[in-house]
């Protein structure tokens, strides 16, 4: 199988146009999640091949910033045609080094390529202003030009797609970027140096340097040639390079963690919102930073929601992501394993009742039954910390304005969901609820077109919508003297 995807597969980084391996030559192994086999390596980089694929995307920017928003969008769509060209052997390479089930690896591949369009599109309409001048003799101009090089840090739990809505902007709006992907699955990320290559994007615009986290962000917040960074990951990573990036003033973008609430209410469409929630919890084996992470269900629907919801569970396949009928993978790796079981210990230590899954998988590895969990409480962890794996907690509430305020009542506010079949209750909810993005009868709400983000703790900046190249623009006012008017 590995032969099928190894068309767009490097094991090296891309710097200034060429594949080269860490100074060292010391490299990292990359494992298949569902049967612990080695797929390969890719090189274990520090400060100076990082710094060396700064300025490479610096050489690169002086070329790149003077073509035209037509020439970029005529690139990208070749990029998007070339992802999609290729959807079904990225899509396994996907699924081979992050787990997700196929189908779900083929539309990662897809909504990057639909990101890469959107942005191909939306890179010729970021207009500026004539302004009305207050001086007879004088124009006033506002003109938008591209920040310059940005650095951009992406998660494994979608490796290909939080890249494309992040150098998809970048390319549009006339910045070179460096990328670093995550340890366990940078050949999605890979593969996007491979593509911009094959498609003619010019040697340095793209720049990929896998290896030591720490010592790759510290070059990259450090270097004033890197003017915005933008990172999707953890909360608590985040925070640090926010703080690290200080020192040069650095543009910055964070998508982090989520702890996102699902409220059935009594007037909900129960069968709409099972439904939903299965979507909002299990896609990638509940490894989305929009999972849902609490579920509330109002007291007059709480029997009949948990017998439904854990129904439904059951009826989950766990297995390989390459195996036919697979729904669930396996999760990234023990570590994550250890974790979700040390939550559903927890959630039993305080009187939670395990309805459906709640053990490792007959599969063995990091594979894990998908689990319900009745009768949670305040007191368990799941109430303010993030799973980030199968487990659906399962919370009892009597008002709408106690639902609100136990959803409201974490530092994260990424996305949020709530049934309904009240429509003034919809816009109490609504407007009640502290996130960057809700979901009203809807269990799945990400889509290029909509601002994906957070507010709080889960982040700065939108990525996706029009508002997702913002972050990559100057904005420059021009005062206009001399003209003899
Ligand atoms: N808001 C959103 O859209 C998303 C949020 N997340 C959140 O991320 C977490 C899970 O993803 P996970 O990948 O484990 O998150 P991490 O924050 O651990 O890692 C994310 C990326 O940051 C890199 N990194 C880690 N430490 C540093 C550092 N000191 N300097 C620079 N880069 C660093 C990692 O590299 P390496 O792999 O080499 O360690 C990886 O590429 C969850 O909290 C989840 O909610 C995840 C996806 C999307
Ligand atoms: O990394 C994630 O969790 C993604 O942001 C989730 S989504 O964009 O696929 O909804």
């Amino acid at each position: 199988m590995l032969q099928k995807t190894s068309h767009y597969m490097r094991q090296a980084n891309l710097i200034g146009g060429k594949w080269v391996q860490a100074d060292s030559g010391v490299t990292i192994d990359v494992i298949n999640p569902a049967n612990g086999q080695k797929l390969g390596t890719v090189p274990k980089s520090g400060a100076a091949e990082t710094r060396r694929a700064i300025e490479a995307a610096d050489e690169a920017f002086q070329g790149w910033r003077k073509t035209s928003a037509l020439e970029r969008s005529k690139l990208l769509r070749k990029l998007h045609d070339a992802i999609m060209d290729n959807q079904d052997s990225l899509a396994e390479l996907l699924t081979m080094e992050q787990g997700k089930a196929l189908f779900e690896a083929k539309g990662e591949v897809a909504i990057s390529a639909a990101y890469i369009l959107w942005f191909a599109e939306e890179g010729r309409r970021t207009y500026g202003d004539v302004v009305p001048s207050p001086w007879a003799d004088r124009r006033i101009i506002v003109t938008k030009q591209p920040v310059g090089v940005i650095a951009a840090i992406t998660p494994w739990n979608f490796p290909s797609s939080m890249l494309a809505r992040k150098i998809g902007p970048a390319l549009a709006a006339g910045c070179t970027a460096v990328v670093k992907p995550a340890s366990q699955t940078p050949y999605s990320g890979l593969a996007w140096g491979a593509l911009c290559e094959e498609v003619g994007f010019p040697e340095g615009v793209v720049n990929i340097v896998t290896g030591s986290a720490g010592e790759i962000g510290d070059e990259i917040c450090a270097n004033p040639l890197v003017r915005k960074l933008t990172f999707t990951g953890s909360t608590e990573i985040g925070k640090i390079l926010i703080q690290k990036c200080a020192s040069t003033v650095k543009k910055v973008s964070m998508e982090l963690g989520g702890n996102a609430p699902f409220l059935v209410f009594d007037d909900a469409d129960i069968d709409r919102a099972v439904e939903g929630a299965i979507i909002a919890k299990y896609r990638n084996s509940g490894q989305t930073c929009v999972c849902t992470n609490r579920f509330f269900v109002q007291a007059g629907v709480y029997d009949t929601f948990v017998e439904k919801f854990a129904a439904a569970t059951a009826k989950l396949k766990v297995g390989p992501g390459l195996e036919e009928g697979t729904t669930q993978g396996p999760l990234i790796d023990d570590k994550a394993v250890a974790k979700v079981e040390e939550f559903i210990d927890d959630a039993k230590s305080h009187g939670g009742k395990v309805v459906s899954g709640g053990k490792r998988h007959a599969l063995g590895g990091s594979f894990f039954e998908p689990t319900v969990i009745s009768g949670a409480t305040p007191k368990m962890r799941f109430m303010k910390e993030e799973i980030f794996g199968p487990v659906a907690p399962v919370f009892k509430f009597d008002t709408e304005e106690e639902a609100v305020r136990l959803a409201n009542d974490t530092e994260f506010g990424l996305a949020c969901y709530f049934y309904t079949g009240d429509l003034g209750r919809a816009f109490r909810v609504m407007e009640g609820l502290k996130y960057g993005m809700v979901g009203v009868n809807e269990g799945l709400i990400t889509t290029v077109e909509a601002p994906f983000g957070g507010v709080k703790e889960s982040g700065l900046g939108k990525e996706g919508g029009h508002q997702g190249i913002e972050d990559y623009l100057d904005t420059k006012y021009v005062c206009i003297g001399g003209l003899g008017l």
